[in-house]
């Protein structure tokens, strides 16, 4: 009556911490993820005859995710995704695709007198740096990097005017507001043909440049629109870095809302003079895009 149409399985939420030691110079390196792995293969059977000789159990996966830690750097991340990956497909025959997601979590060295510490470190924004990897036997690797949870606002340089009013419209126009956001941006790279090209690659130098294009952008813009903003940081990404083949962006508009305060001795907080605002949680705007290249022209 029925039949399994799509099915993978493994283990999410694996934390991983790894710290690097320079004996030379004392200094140490702190790397914190967390890890879910998920394969995909010739599992039916599992789940439709209770036959488990198929599986590989999912303490195995973190297992694993473990000694291959011990033995390969994990930062980049993307490095190490495509490694666990790579183990996947390549150790058990019936494991045709592995998906390997990574969270990296901010530890940021202190400065402790002005100089940086050797081993200690803050959490200095929930920011995360996010990795998806899929290793497909035979196929190579895609990779899409990302960056979460980067809150930002700008006081001024932001307009939002001109556009489509009609008897639903109540927004004002304006010249002049407050723009902030959680930055979501993605960047998708160009399928690798095995772990032996993704090696050769500098992730974390374009993870900079992406963020860097991201915050430069965001400030000096003078933004017409967070769709109009957002579009000039897909195009900067792109023109950055040459083995990204899309780039896409979520941002949340979070809004601030002018408070009337002319009920109160004639107080004046609207407009030029508005300085005292109402932050809004919920509703909030969401403007997403996906921005690639142009298909070369023949001629
Ligand atoms: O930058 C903006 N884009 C919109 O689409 C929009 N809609 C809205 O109400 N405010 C804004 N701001």
């Amino acid at each position: 009556m029925s039949q399994l149409s799509y099915a993978r399985y493994g283990k999410d939420n694996i934390r991983l911490y790894k710290v690097d030691k320079n004996e030379k110079t004392g200094v140490q390196t702190v790397v914190e993820q967390t890890v879910c792995t998920l394969l995909e293969g010739d599992i039916d059977v599992s789940y439709t005859k209770a036959d488990n000789s198929v599986v590989v159990a999912t303490d195995t996966q973190k297992q694993t995710t473990y000694i291959l830690a011990k033995q390969n750097p994990i930062d980049p991340p993307e490095q190490f995704a495509a490694i666990l990956g790579d183990h996947f497909v390549k150790t058990y025959p019936h494991i045709h695709v592995a998906h390997v997601k990574i969270i990296q979590h901010r530890w940021t060295r202190m400065n402790i007198d002005g100089k940086p510490h050797p081993h200690s470190f803050y959490r200095d924004s929930q920011e995360i740096r996010v990795v998806e990897a899929v290793t497909r036997e035979n196929e190579g690797v895609t990779i899409r990097s990302k960056i979460e949870k980067l809150l930002v606002l700008k006081s001024t340089g932001s307009a939002f005017h001109g556009f489509h009013r009609d008897e639903f419209t109540r927004l004002p126009e304006t010249w002049d507001r407050i723009l902030s956001t959680e930055v979501e941006a993605g960047w998708k790279w160009k399928t690798f043909k095995d772990l032996a090209e993704v090696k050769k690659v500098d992730f974390n130098a374009a993870w900079e440049q992406a963020r860097n294009i991201t915050l430069k952008t965001f400030a000096e813009d003078d933004s017409a629109s967070v769709q109009a903003t957002m579009y000039k940081m897909c195009d900067l990404i792109l023109a950055a870095v040459p083995l990204v083949e899309a780039v896409d962006y979520a941002l949340p508009n979070k809004h601030y809302f002018e408070i009337d305060l002319s009920w109160y001795k004639g107080l004046k907080n609207t407009g030029k003079d508005a300085t005292v605002f109402a932050p809004q949680s919920d509703p909030n705007g969401l403007i997403q895009c996906t921005v690639t290249r142009k298909p070369k022209s023949k001629l």
